[in-house]
């Protein structure tokens, strides 16, 4: 059954028309232009499922080796950036490091019509892997690391940057299966903003900078990585359960639970849910997956809140050795897709977004001289 939407933040609002996905039609369903998002993360490489949102089909066999080919070609960054990137401090979130070095690309290798845009989205999806492991390995390790890797796949690219080794084939096929899941998801908050930028023409980095901010908040993307500071706080199942219910008797927010859009499930969570399971059982975990597994049962048998995509990356990325802190950043590394061909999308039929707004202030007045003035 589909969720009632209606009320504020223009819930239920039909904001533009999208061919690239669709969200909970039948109530928990989710396709990336037909296809459905569990056969593409049973089946596909994540460059797979890029190159069908962005450009419109699945790839051939010699289209995709094509494909890696030319991101893998992208990966380095320019001297300026770096010497920017170094410049940010150690102790800086890493989306903000992220949304600079986004906007730092855009300075020094700008879109200059939109017939480039195809390519500037292939530059960034190649490197923002290299920007975020550069910072985090030169101002955590103080090594400035080579980021022009022959690793076959983004995640690979990223894993083999973060640890400073080839990744187990385990790891980079769990990376193609989280890419795969968090690359598109039709008018969320941070395509949303993307989308309003696009409509007024503005070039794509700034289109992508904008969004990167958006997903940065809790309610949003930042959702895994308060997931998992909550569940590492949790040192049994029973003691999971315990906390949870002291904080739903409080009224907190359960970050990781609940959706906007579906009404009973998220059709992401099952899948990266048994990735969980499986990286639980490689690494020898008896805490972490079970934990994470009680807190899915209490907020199901206290709020019919289910977990949405974010809950169970937390602990697969955890298992996979990624610090918390760069856990949204590996979400815009495949959100970049879904912006990128929203952007897309708006410049090729646009009228500028520019809803109304019911106003709630004063009448009309008359200015007060400063003398009149409490
Ligand atoms: C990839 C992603 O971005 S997925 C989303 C990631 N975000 C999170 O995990 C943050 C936690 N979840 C939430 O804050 C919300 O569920 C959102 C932001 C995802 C959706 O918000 P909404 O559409 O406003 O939620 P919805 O209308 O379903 O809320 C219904 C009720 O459930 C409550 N609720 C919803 N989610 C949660 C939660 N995670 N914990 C506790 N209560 C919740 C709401 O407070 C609301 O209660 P109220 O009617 O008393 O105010
Ligand atoms: O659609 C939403 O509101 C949030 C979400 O799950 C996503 O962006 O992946």
């Amino acid at each position: 059954m589909a969720k009632q939407l209606s009320g504020a933040g223009l819930r239920g609002q039909v904001a533009g028309k999208t061919a690239l996905s669709t969200v909970g039609v039948s109530g928990s369903g989710l396709t990336y232009r037909g296809y459905d998002v569990k056969d593409l993360a049973a089946s596909c490489q994540f460059e797979e499922v890029a190159y069908l949102i962005l450009k419109g089909k699945l790839p051939n066999q010699s289209e995709l080796d094509g494909y890696k080919t030319t991101l893998r070609s992208m990966r380095g960054l320019p001297q300026a950036l770096k010497d920017v990137l170094e410049r940010i401090p150690k102790d800086a979130h890493p989306m903000d490091v992220l949304r600079t070095g986004c906007s730092m690309l855009g300075n020094l290798e700008m879109e200059n019509d939109f017939s480039e845009q195809g390519h500037a989205t292939d530059r960034m999806l190649a490197c923002f892997p290299s920007i975020i492991c550069y910072w985090y390995r030169f101002t955590h390790d103080g090594v400035r690391i080579d980021v022009e890797t022959d690793d076959d796949s983004i995640g690979g690219h990223f894993l083999h940057m973060l640890h400073g080794e080839k990744p187990r084939e385990l790891h980079e096929q769990v990376m193609h299966v989280s890419l795969i899941l968090y690359a598109e998801h039709e008018f969320n908050a941070s395509t949303f903003t993307a989308r309003v930028c696009a409509s007024t023409l503005s070039d794509m980095h700034s289109c992508v900078t904008g969004a990167i901010g958006s997903l940065r908040g809790p309610l949003h993307g930042g959702a895994n990585e308060a997931a998992m500071e909550m569940i590492e706080g949790f040192t049994s199942a029973d003691d999971a359960e315990e906390k949870m219910m002291a904080m739903l008797s409080r009224k907190d927010k359960i970050m990781g639970f609940g959706h906007a859009i579906y009404s009973e499930s998220d059709p992401r969570n099952e899948i990266i849910k048994g990735w969980s399971e499986k990286l639980a059982a490689d690494v020898g975990d008896n805490v972490l997956y079970p934990v994470s597994v009680r807190c899915e049962e209490v907020m199901w048998r206290e709020k019919k809140l289910f977990c949405n995509a974010d809950f169970f990356h937390a602990s697969a990325y955890n298992f996979m050795g990624i610090p918390t802190k760069l856990f949204t950043p590996i979400f815009v590394m495949s959100r970049l897709t879904g912006w990128a061909a929203h952007v897309m999308e708006q410049r090729a039929d646009n009228r500028i977004i520019r809803p109304s707004a019911e106003y709630t202030g004063e009448d009309i007045r008359d200015v007060p001289p400063m003398s009149a003035r409490s």
